[in-house]
């Protein structure tokens, strides 16, 4: 994980369907932010972190992390990022280890159950993950994204499906995480209850 780092969007122009998203769209994310994405249904905050992530191709604009330009080729990103979206973000047909093992090859057993155990999902670990509940499923892509060691967490909708207890575990290591020197941008229709984040309101 590098140290410092900065997410800089400048003048973002997104072409949907037949919707023009975003309309010159702005602003900057450095290492220890939180920045959250609003806007009402369809405003585009999925297309938003979809094209930061290197899913889509802006229309027009700038993206640069960490000082280059990486509009037009964003491995420089996609080494240092990690992109959860709405859908679950693991594989249904691979258990819950098997999946971690899978996303996160390098990780020790050891390090790979204490993350399980945080998460409350030990007594599942041999489940296939389509037997999971929604809540728990969204625990084991959380364990993926505790586990991945990137710098720019790119998260849409994360605390969906969780739990009280969850939404806390979240809120607690997103903020272990900028403390330590990341670089968040994520989408919620909820209120954030310990975090506090700038907030990029998007226009229908
Ligand atoms: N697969 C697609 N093909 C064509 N257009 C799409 C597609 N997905 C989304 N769009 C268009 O992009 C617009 C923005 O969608 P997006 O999912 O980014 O919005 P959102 O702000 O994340 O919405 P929500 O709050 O409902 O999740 C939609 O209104 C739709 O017109």
């Amino acid at each position: 994980m590098q140290s410092t780092a900065s997410l800089t969007i400048s003048n973002l122009w997104i072409e949907r369907g037949e919707r023009d998203l975003c309309q010159g769209l702005s602003f900057s994310v450095q290492s220890g932010e939180i920045v959250r994405i609003l806007g009402d249904n369809g405003a585009g905050k999925s297309s938003l972190l979809k094209t930061i992530a290197g899913v889509f191709s802006p229309l027009e604009g700038k993206i640069s992390y960490v000082g280059e330009d990486v509009t037009f080729d964003r491995s420089l990103l996609q080494k240092d990022a990690i992109y959860l979206g709405h859908s679950v973000g693991v594989k249904s047909l691979l258990t819950v280890v098997e999946n971690l093992r899978w996303y996160c090859p390098d990780v020790s057993l050891g390090v790979l159950h204490e993350v399980l155990e945080l998460l409350e999902i030990t007594n599942h670990v041999d489940v296939l993950v389509k037997n999971l509940s929604a809540g728990q499923a969204r625990r084991v892509a959380l364990a993926r994204l505790w586990l991945s060691n990137k710098t720019l967490w790119l998260l849409d909708e994360p605390f969906a499906s969780l739990d009280v207890r969850g939404v806390t575990l979240l809120e607690q290591r997103i903020q272990q995480h900028v403390l330590s020197g990341g670089l968040v941008v994520l989408t919620t229709h909820h209120d954030l209850l310990t975090l506090s984040s700038r907030d990029v309101v998007l226009l229908p």
